[in-house]
């Protein structure tokens, strides 16, 4: 019904960049916390810095459209970075405005506001009704204005406005417009009455205590504005357009936010759909060759129109200047400066003649009822009941020189090297490749230590019984030949390196042909258990793995364990089973989890089922083997 018209913006084709602001937080000392300063500061309106977490006596430095400091106020936000685009959604054009950043770092303060310091959504909001009053009356125009109000909360779409609402789908027209079926659209006539609605609906929304905010928002928060414009003399054309007003919920490091149980399960749906979204903008900036991956997450399908679609969009980064912050600042900001590089096509959205504009749209369809409904109160039930085997209360403090948050900030130096941006490529490229060396020298190092352990082990275990029980996971014999070769004298753990670097050419071949035979005379019966009930196909995995001689099965577990948390794109690739779609999953996932705690833990990159990591297993421990 809703056809594109390319001149309906007084012929203007021209495309518009999404704008991106970074609003920084004002610095919050907390009582018992080492008060260090802030990490990040601004230089003016559009540049700012943090410091370098290379050396701390430099900084990096930032552009943008536009940088809030800390004493920007809720109305100077508001007048630089949205009103200006909210004259489009009366000409029948999308318009965008979403919070993004850690969580903690003002993004509902930005969106919402208080009563006292009303945010962009009820300034928005006021002003789009200001905006209707203010047209010409001899403009045969008539507007109607509508609101929907709806959360993204672990991948489900629940109506705000109608709280015991179910998981809703979204779904897309041929003409490319996204639409939710039953959905509650609302029409509204004044700003009175939309407050009517949404400050109850904003109470619908799921939020709980993190151990960085108080109030932490658990779901990413849509509101949309629509305006309905219909022309008063026939043909009856009608042009509709839609504002989009995102709080979006924050990245977030479980191991700061100390999240577990649910808390951690909807951190794990924050946290992919944020990824998502980054991967849609790294899509975006590549060309238009590629796939953007809008339908990876519900978060990027609702915002097709808002990213590098017909929107007018503002991105608003917001940060916080602690240093327990530092790494989630880091990473925003980047995310941003990538987002800066998107560029939108404005176009109207218009129909013809639809008299009637329904009040409230009918409920979805009955048959959605499937899978993964959940009304709000027994979400706010479970939510409960989780929060009781919660998170401890000590505060986490990571400092920078921490090797994990080190790891992590090498891995997202590595990511920022595939992206567009050519000033940060080339300062970073150095850099970038001397701590690649390092690392990979590094590694080497740990790679020979384990090999030595493994080498003094396997000489153990020869005078060992032949009754010793086959090992039930990956840790238990290490640990218990850890035992066993737990006091070696300092000489010989200086020299055993270079023995097993010496035997093992010659001494692996022959283990492995025999039991390449072992995993050939299993195949059969494996594959088929592969398929088998989650409990019976570990138990059969484990059938399997004993047959292998333990100490090498546990050595190519490590050789691969190694490869998922320290290989680059290609030996990653390298992996059997692994393609370039899977080995950026990975990629990703190392970078927002950190480093694979053991194997088992692939099984939470997206797309890796048990019976594909099981597959996978097998392959790469019989050709790590083999090598
Ligand atoms: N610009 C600001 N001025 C004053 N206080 C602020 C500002 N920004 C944020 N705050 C305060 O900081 C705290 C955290 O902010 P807020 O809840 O908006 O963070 P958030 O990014 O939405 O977090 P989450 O993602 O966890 O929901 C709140 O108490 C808020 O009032």
């Amino acid at each position: 019904m809703a056809q594109r018209v390319a001149v309906s913006d007084g012929g203007n084709k021209k495309t518009s960049r999404v704008r991106v602001a970074v609003r920084l937080r004002p610095y919050m000392s907390i009582p018992d916390e080492k008060d260090e300063g802030p990490c990040v500061r601004g230089l003016d309106s559009q540049n700012l810095e943090i410091i370098n977490w290379r050396n701390a006596t430099e900084t990096v430095k930032y552009h943008f459209d536009v940088f809030h400091g800390e004493q920007t106020t809720q109305q100077e936000v508001f007048l630089t970075s949205v009103k200006p685009i909210l004259p489009h959604i009366l000409n029948g054009q999308n318009a965008s405005v979403f919070a993004y950043g850690p969580t903690g770092a003002g993004k509902t303060h930005t969106m919402l506001g208080s009563a006292k310091e009303p945010g962009v959504i009820p300034r928005a909001v006021r002003e789009v009704f200001n905006l209707v009053k203010a047209k010409d009356e001899g403009e045969e125009w008539d507007y109607k204005i509508g609101m929907s109000y709806l959360e993204i909360y672990n991948e489900k779409v629940l109506d705000l406005l109608s709280p015991n609402s179910q998981d809703l789908p979204i779904r897309e027209d041929k003409d490319k417009n996204i639409l939710i079926p039953g959905l509650t659209h609302t029409i509204i006539t004044s700003f009175l009455d939309f407050d009517k609605h949404f400050v109850p609906a904003t109470l619908n929304r799921t939020t709980a205590s993190t151990k960085l905010n108080q109030r932490s928002s658990r779901s990413h928060a849509i509101l949309l504005i629509k305006v309905v414009r219909t022309r008063r003399v026939p043909p009856q054309r009608q042009q509709t357009g839609k504002l989009y007003l995102v709080d979006l919920a924050g990245s977030e490091d479980n191991r700061r936010t100390g999240n577990q149980g649910i808390r951690l399960k909807e951190s794990g749906a924050i946290n992919l759909s944020l990824f998502t979204l980054s991967k849609v903008v790294d899509s975006l900036n590549s060309g238009s060759a590629v796939r953007v991956p809008y339908r990876d997450s519900k978060l990027t399908r609702l915002l097709q129109d808002s990213l590098g679609g017909s929107a007018h969009s503002v991105m608003i980064t917001n940060i916080a200047p602690e240093y327990k912050y530092y790494f989630d600042t880091f990473s925003a900001l980047n995310f941003a400066a990538k987002s800066k590089l998107i560029v939108n096509k404005p176009f109207t959205r218009e129909t013809v003649a639809v008299p009637v504009l329904p009040v409230k749209r009918a409920r979805e369809e009955h048959e959605a009822t499937g899978s993964g409904t959940e009304p709000q109160k027994k979400r706010q039930k479970e939510e409960k009941k989780d929060e009781q085997d919660g998170s401890s209360p000590s505060a986490h403090y990571h400092s920078l020189s921490e090797p994990s948050v080190m790891d992590r900030l090498i891995a997202l130096e590595k990511l920022m090297m595939g992206c567009q941006d050519k000033d940060r490529l080339s300062v970073l490229k150095d850099v970038a490749q001397s701590r690649k060396e390092i690392q990979e020298l590094k590694e080497k190092q740990r790679e020979f230590e384990s090999k030595a352990k493994l080498f003094s082990q396997l000489a153990g275990e020869k005078s060992m019984s032949k009754q010793e029980p086959s090992f039930k996971n990956n840790i238990a014999p290490l640990q218990r030949k850890q035992t066993n070769a737990s006091k070696p004298n300092k000489q010989q753990a200086v020299v055993q390196p270079l023995q097993v670097s010496r035997l093992q050419p010659l001494q692996q071949p022959a283990v492995v042909k025999k039991q390449s035979v072992c995993v050939k005379k299993k195949e059969k019966k494996l594959s088929n258990l592969v398929e088998s009930p989650e409990g019976k196909e570990n138990m059969q995995e484990n059938a399997w793995e004993s047959q292998l001689d333990t100490s090498l099965l546990e050595q190519s577990r490590q050789k691969i364990l190694h490869i998922l948390n320290s290989g680059c794109l290609k030996e990653l690739k390298a992996l059997q089973q692994i393609g370039d779609k899977k080995a950026k999953l990975i990629l990703g996932w190392r970078e927002i989890h950190g480093h694979f705690t053991k194997l088992e833990d692939l099984i939470k990159v997206e797309g890796m089922t048990e019976k594909r990591f099981s597959s996978f297993m097998k392959a790469n421990i019989v050709s790590a083997m083999g090598n």
